[in-house]
């Protein structure tokens, strides 16, 4: 799970959280809402450890972010960030494959076991079809859905996604929410991800975590619909 203790962080005179603390639990599905601008990247990638201008303290499984050498951290926790990632030249295996470095030995040959996993997180993305193609020649959904295998790939306890679903057509959006509602039920994954899509937010995720003016809480999916909060909030009839 990931923990956040007094968390605050903006840039120059800008704050954009201000002494934050709350849980993140495992075993859930969570969805972090907010307009546009309010922190929501800058909030996943300070958890992913690509931000640390902040103060206060950010937990991953009990342990301080700040203190987790970067090999520790990455099989803990994996992020998918909102850019377009097209590798050339590299099939989409060797892509995923990727994933694995945290576990593949000193001159990073991968073996048998890490092949499967590479295999298996294609086939749950969809993309098993494209594991020889490279990505040069796909679609941006399709590389999205490689760059969400990768981050299976690397199997970590904490998963973070930047707007995971923004190019994905909407069978494929209920489709990855419903793997990633999955894998947290199941394998008790802490699965955190950014969207503006409410609807899939409030009915697919467990919980809800709301960033507006400095604040962040986080609320049960269903507490959240019933509250009017989020039409307060975006300023909406849902
Ligand atoms: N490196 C930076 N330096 C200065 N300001 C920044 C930097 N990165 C982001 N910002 C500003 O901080 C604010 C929050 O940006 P961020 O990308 O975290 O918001 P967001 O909630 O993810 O937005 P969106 O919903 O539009 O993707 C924005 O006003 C942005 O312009």
């Amino acid at each position: 799970m990931i923990e956040l203790k007094d968390f605050s962080i903006g840039y120059g005179a800008r704050r954009l959280l201000s002494d934050v603390s709350l849980s993140i639990p495992g075993g859930c599905l969570t969805a972090l809402v907010g307009r546009n601008g309010t922190g929501k990247s800058t909030l996943l990638r300070s958890i992913a450890g690509l931000n640390r201008n902040y103060s206060g303290d950010i937990l991953v499984d009990g342990n301080v972010l700040n203190h987790l050498p970067p090999q520790r951290l990455a099989k803990m926790l994996a992020f998918v960030s909102t850019e377009r990632t097209r590798i050339p030249y590299l099939k989409c295996e060797d892509v995923v494959a990727i994933g694995r470095a945290p576990y593949t030995n000193w001159i990073g040959h991968i073996q048998d076991m890490d092949r499967e996993i590479v295999a298996k997180a294609l086939s749950l993305v969809g993309m098993e079809a494209y594991a020889g193609r490279t990505m040069d020649t796909m679609s941006d959904g399709e590389c999205q859905r490689v760059m969400i295998a990768r981050a299976l790939a690397q199997d970590t306890s904490v998963i973070l996604f930047d707007e995971p679903t923004s190019f994905l057509d909407m069978p494929g959006r209920y489709e990855l929410c419903s793997l990633l509602g999955r894998l947290a039920h199941e394998e008790g994954k802490c699965i955190f991800f950014s969207t503006h899509e409410l609807d899939i937010a409030l009915k697919m995720c467990d919980k809800v975590a709301v960033l507006d003016s400095t604040s962040l809480e986080i609320y049960d999916a269903g507490e959240l619909r019933d509250s009017g909060l989020i039409e307060q909030i975006f300023s909406i009839n849902l």
